[in-house]
């Protein structure tokens, strides 16, 4: 599918105010490739389409599950907030003929992050949190950050605030979080003390 097309069908599957998101996550992803060097057509597409699974119904992810062979882990089993982020490859793959891993990781992991991220992974996860569109407390440091080449800190602050979002909530922490944040804090305390 081209960019129209895959517009196209995403305002199909999406109530405005999520496309809108999706635009503005595509656009942001653009600014970050072009910053950090990364392949700006992958970050516009990654974007556009990371949340395509975001509002599937029961019976559509039953759907997927089955038709794509998804094997969900403890943790996103009922859980769309985490879900939706893994099944999304899958309709990424198969609904929009993406065939490119590097597009695919970064859909799958974009909620939770994961250890050894790649650079596309990173950009798309930051994209989510600080595009225009977003508003919570503290976003102008993320994007501050991130738009001044601390990507890794940027990372590193989104983690543990999400941590402590979900620990304030008394939900189970999904440990890709922990492993993502403490691989990073890890490789940069290393650096910092060299
Ligand atoms: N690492 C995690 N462990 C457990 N739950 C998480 C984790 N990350 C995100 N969540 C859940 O996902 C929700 C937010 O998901 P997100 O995709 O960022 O939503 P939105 O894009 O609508 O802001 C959080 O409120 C939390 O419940």
């Amino acid at each position: 599918m081209d960019l129209k097309e895959i517009q196209k069908t995403l305002k199909e599957m999406l109530p405005e105010i999520r496309l809108k998101h999706s635009l503005n996550v595509s656009k942001c992803a653009v600014k970050l490739s072009e910053i950090y060097k990364c392949d700006k057509e992958q970050a516009e597409i990654a974007g556009l389409v990371h949340d395509c699974a975001k509002y599937f119904t029961d019976e559509q992810i039953e759907d997927c599950i089955e038709k794509f062979n998804i094997e969900l882990d403890p943790l996103e089993v009922n859980n769309i907030a985490l879900s939706h982020s893994v099944i999304g490859s899958y309709v990424a793959q198969y609904v929009f003929n993406i065939n490119d891993d590097e597009i695919i990781n970064a859909i799958k992991y974009h909620t939770t992050g994961k250890e050894n991220m790649s650079l596309l992974e990173k950009i798309i996860y930051m994209s989510d949190l600080i595009e225009e569109g977003r508003n919570f407390p503290r976003v102008e440091e993320l994007r501050e950050l991130t738009y001044s080449g601390k990507l890794d800190e940027a990372l590193i602050l989104s983690f543990n605030n999400t941590i402590k979002f979900v620990i304030d909530n008394n939900q189970l922490i999904h440990p890709r979080t922990v492993k993502a944040r403490n691989y990073i804090l890890g490789k940069l305390t290393l650096r910092s003390s060299n």
